[in-house]
């Protein structure tokens, strides 16, 4: 069933005013990933579908930037490297193809996030495993009832909603969120 645009804003608004209760949760999962980009590690990130989108989009505003002029931080999204994940879909199957990436890439102490709003999508669990074989932290952004990825991953979020619009846009709050709170870390370390 197709609700209006006036219906979808009134869903959105509950949605928010539902997960605001897990705000302690999202202030510690920003200041672990705040810490740890700012101490000079890499933060990975994949998702699929809409969710690469969003997976792109907080890699992205690492490198490139937020909304202060101040130095580039490491980001790398697992969904852009059309060479790689052509390579691995087509030998060793799509499940792998963050995986592997994983693997080649991921240091001790980097940061993986996932974005998904099952938490059930075999490649991202894929990915969270090898993050953590590899000793990186690994954060979960999710949805509805968040799936395998909420208990595999050091850190979870679950957006309490059933619809995959929704849920990604407050995926898409949550980025900003941890853009936000880099740069003003890095503000008041200018003084
Ligand atoms: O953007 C949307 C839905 O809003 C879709 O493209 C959605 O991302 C795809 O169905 C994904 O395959 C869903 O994967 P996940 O979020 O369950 O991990
Ligand atoms: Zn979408």
């Amino acid at each position: 069933m197709h609700s209006s645009f006036t219906d979808q804003c009134d869903e959105l608004v509950a949605v928010l005013q539902r997960f605001a209760a897990q705000s302690a949760a999202v202030d510690a999962l920003v200041d672990r990933i705040a810490e740890a980009v700012l101490a000079g590690q890499t933060l990975f990130t994949c998702g699929n579908g809409g969710s690469a989108a969003d997976a792109i989009h907080l890699a992205e505003e690492l490198v490139g930037r937020y909304r202060s002029d101040r130095r580039p931080l490491a980001g790398i999204c697992l969904n852009t490297d059309v060479g790689a994940l052509t390579c691995i879909a087509n030998d060793f199957g799509y499940e792998q193809v963050f995986a592997r990436q994983i693997q080649a890439l991921g240091r001790p102490g980097d940061l993986l996030v996932i974005f998904s709003t099952s938490g059930g999508s075999p490649n991202l669990l894929a990915a969270l495993r090898a993050a953590r074989e590899s000793g990186l932290i690994t954060l979960a952004l999710l949805g509805k009832d968040g799936g395998s990825a909420r208990n595999l991953a050091d850190h979870s979020l679950v957006v309490p909603s059933d619809n995959s619009a929704r849920i990604q846009e407050v995926h898409g709050l949550l980025l900003h969120a941890i853009c936000e709170e880099l740069e003003q870390r890095l503000q008041r370390a200018q003084g």
